[in-house]
């Protein structure tokens, strides 16, 4: 793994940006990293104990980020999201896959301000109800997987199904491998697809989402399953490991959480993960599992539609084995930091 470090010299404070991107920052999802139902590892309400496990609130993550640092944090990522489509951004693309969750939000106003004569002739795949509104807010053309399955066609068996030339995403947790853990915002399961259907997956976030393993600070693996099936999926959970995995809610509401596919998360707690590189130390009955091994095992429970594990091979990977091959992990990572800097990791 490479990693570089590289300092940023056009990073601002938000303050001292102009009004307009101030409105839009104001108005991006999720401003301040701690309103989403988030990593509970270190911050478990202790109340939440109180209560039955399956109708416990899915705890809310509060980051060690005291208030004064949220725009900080927030520049961090629009530079590194800036540098991320600098870096990546090709005006010959055509397809572009656009991810969910805060840090997204700023790969698209970096898009937006390259203007139409760059923009125009592209369309760009969300991957959620929160992705299509924001591209369609940044006045760019929106096209759901079902119509760009149409729009390329079918090939024939044995040809790629890379249709999209980039995809762009932020993740809640990313280990050294590059696995990614994602779904915190409730949108892993259109994120896989859209992954799977693009020729490479870019990374966006901040440093406080990077670790040596997955589940070091993000407490969770979010799996999406039918609701007729969510407590068959606890209790199967809870057979292979995971301690306490619980139904998450809606916000703060007593109301289960249902994704934008109809169905609802369970967020299951396990231990921290190997490397998929220390696969000769998967031990389940002692709670060692790698990244790949665990996502396969959640993912062969009957009624899972989706795990919020994203590890295996990349898009390059992938196309490099076979065209009925998939990839989903991401090719690089840009990690936006609060000191003004960012890093590279791929
Ligand atoms: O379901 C949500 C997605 O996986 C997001 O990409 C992930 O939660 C990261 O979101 P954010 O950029 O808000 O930290």
């Amino acid at each position: 793994m490479k990693r570089t470090v590289r300092t940023l010299t056009t990073f601002r404070r938000l303050d001292s940006l102009p009004s307009a991107s101030r409105q839009l920052t104001s108005a991006l999802p999720n401003p301040g990293f701690p309103t989403k139902a988030r990593i509970p590892r270190r911050s478990l309400q202790s109340s939440h104990f109180n209560l039955p496990s399956y109708i416990r609130p899915t705890p809310r993550y509060t980051m060690a980020t005291k208030s004064g640092d949220v725009n900080l944090v927030e520049a961090a990522k629009r530079a590194a999201c800036q540098q991320a489509v600098k870096d990546n951004f090709s005006p010959s693309f055509k397809y572009v896959g656009i991810g969910s969750g805060s840090t997204i939000a700023y790969v698209v106003e970096a898009i937006a301000a390259l203007g139409p004569e760059v923009s125009a002739h592209m369309k760009f795949v969300p991957t959620g109800a929160g992705s299509t509104k924001l591209i369609r807010d940044a006045g760019l053309t929106v096209l759901q997987v079902p119509e760009l399955l149409s729009e390329v066609g079918f090939a024939g068996r044995g040809t790629s199904r890379q249709h999209l030339d980039i995809y762009f995403d932020g993740a809640d947790e990313v280990d050294a491998e590059l696995n990614c853990i994602k779904g915190g915002g409730a949108c892993l399961f259109q994120e896989k697809i859209v992954s799977r259907l693009s020729k490479k997956f870019i990374c966006v976030a901040d440093s406080r989402k990077k670790a040596d393993r997955l589940l070091t600070n993000w407490g969770y693996v979010p799996v999406e399953v039918s609701p007729v099936a969510a407590e068959l999926v606890r209790q199967a959970l809870i057979d292979l490991g995971s301690k306490d995995p619980i139904i998450r809610f809606a916000g703060s509401t007593s109301t289960y959480l249902v994704t934008d596919n109809h169905n609802y998360l369970i967020d299951a707690p396990f231990p921290t993960l190997l490397l998929n590189s220390q696969a000769e130390l998967i031990d389940p009955a002692n709670g060692l599992w790698t990244p790949d091994a665990l996502a396969a095992k959640i993912r062969g429970i009957l009624g899972v539609l989706e795990v919020g594990i994203f590890s295996g091979l990349t898009g390059p990977q992938a196309t490099a084995a076979g065209p009925d091959v998939e990839g989903v992990r991401p090719v690089k990572i840009y990690y936006g930091k609060t000191d003004g800097g960012f890093e590279i990791q791929e």
